[in-house]
């Protein structure tokens, strides 16, 4: 089993490196670990943020472990330059197509939501992002015009790439509670009439899912009012991404929603796959171990679900940050003044304790 190590910018490596401690501590037989370099870090060393080198590593791994990557000193660099174009780059060149980012309350811990605890407490939603297409890959620049410099970015999805991503959350809806609200902007975006569409047809083949349909606006209003109205949400890149860090707050914090980001390729083991946090570099907190590692460790726990076929590893690592949360270690997002490396140590401790 290979798995491919890259922790990146700002608090990337704090948490990642809090993951592969875990890691460590399960003592998974047969398994090596390679690092490569990813976004700024990468810029910095090699003029890429995504060097080749780091990508056939990625090619060559059942599973990717990514930690974060951004860094403002590239906000003037060329686009093609940025940090955030490593973590592009592998879901596009990779065809991780499908993005699972699932947002679920901790039992008694309501009171860390943004959420009144009565709201918070039903929040238990997966979202199936499109990971591949959406104006984060569409035609894109900037040209003059009459009224300054102008810039676009083309949205478009076509049926092939809806179709797609509607089969992996039909199927995920089947394994929870066979409720599927597709998201989009149909009543203005010819893009997401296509997407409605598709996704009516697609229903077709799975007629024990329920499938409702909502605007993306009503959606972020409705993920606030009513969270558990939702089971599975299927939606495009960018809205997706911006529903996700939303039902994070709605949990508790962007520290504690991890994600699996998976295409076609199977392994030995299961499917190939990237496995991040939700949140980014978090400038503002890096270097100061007060970043909180759980998204990352529950990132690692999707990993080896999907891509190394250990559930009953993937369980433990699950029981054990819930026992470090139902014992009050927090770190600075939730209230509480526990470092990034005690958070650590004491997932670690509860691990021994659960077999
Ligand atoms: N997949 C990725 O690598 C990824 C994801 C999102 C943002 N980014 C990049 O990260 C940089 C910062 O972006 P941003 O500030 O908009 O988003 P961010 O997610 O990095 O941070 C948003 C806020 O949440 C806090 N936060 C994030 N993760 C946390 C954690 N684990 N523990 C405690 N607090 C945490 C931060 O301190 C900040 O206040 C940018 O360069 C952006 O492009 C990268
Ligand atoms: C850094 C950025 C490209 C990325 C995205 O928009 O997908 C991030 O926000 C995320 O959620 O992983
Ligand atoms: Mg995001």
């Amino acid at each position: 089993m290979k798995i491919a190590v890259f922790a990146g910018d700002g608090i990337g490596p704090e948490v990642t490196a809090q993951a592969l401690r875990v890691l460590d501590e399960l003592s998974l037989p047969g398994l090596t670990l390679f690092e490569g370099d990813v976004g700024a870090v990468a810029y910095r060393r090699h003029g890429q943020p995504l060097p080749d080198e780091t990508l056939e590593m990625a090619r060559a791994a059942d599973a990717v472990m990514f930690g974060a990557v951004g860094d403002f000193s590239c906000d003037d660099l060329p686009r093609h330059l940025r940090p955030e174009q490593a973590i592009l780059g592998l879901r596009s060149e990779l065809g991780l197509f499908a993005n699972l980012r699932p947002a679920a309350g901790f039992p008694g811990l309501e009171h860390l939501s943004s959420l009144k605890p009565e709201i918070a407490r039903s929040i238990d939603v997966l979202v199936v992002r499109e990971l591949n297409g959406d104006v984060y890959f569409g035609d894109k620049g900037e040209r003059a015009s009459a009224g300054g410099r102008e810039g676009w970015d083309a949205m478009s999805y076509n049926e092939a790439e809806v179709r797609r991503i509607a089969h992996t959350a039909f199927r995920a809806a089947m394994g929870r509670g066979k409720k599927l609200t597709s998201v989009d902007k149909a009543n203005v975006l010819e893009t997401s009439r296509i997407w409605r569409e598709t996704v009516i047809d697609v229903a077709k083949d799975y007629s024990e899912v329920t499938l409702d349909h909502m605007y993306v606006d009503n959606a972020a209003m409705q993920m606030v009012k009513a969270p558990g109205q939702f089971d599975t949400i299927v939606t495009g890149n960018l809205f997706g991404d911006i529903l996700s860090d939303q039902a994070s707050a709605c949990v508790g914090s962007i520290g504690l929603l991890a994600s699996a980001s998976l295409g076609e390729r199977q392994t030995g083991y299961g499917t190939f796959g990237l496995y991040e946090p939700i949140h980014g570099s978090a400038p503002d907190i890096a270097g100061q171990g007060k970043a909180n590692p759980v998204a990352a460790v529950l990132s690692l726990a999707m990993l080896l679900r999907h891509s190394l076929g250990r559930e009953e590893e993937a369980v433990r690592v699950e029981r054990a940050v819930e026992g470090i949360l139902a014992d009050g270690v927090f770190g600075g997002d939730l209230g509480g003044n526990a470092t990034t490396g005690e958070i650590g140590d004491a997932i670690v401790s509860k691990l021994l304790t659960i077999s």
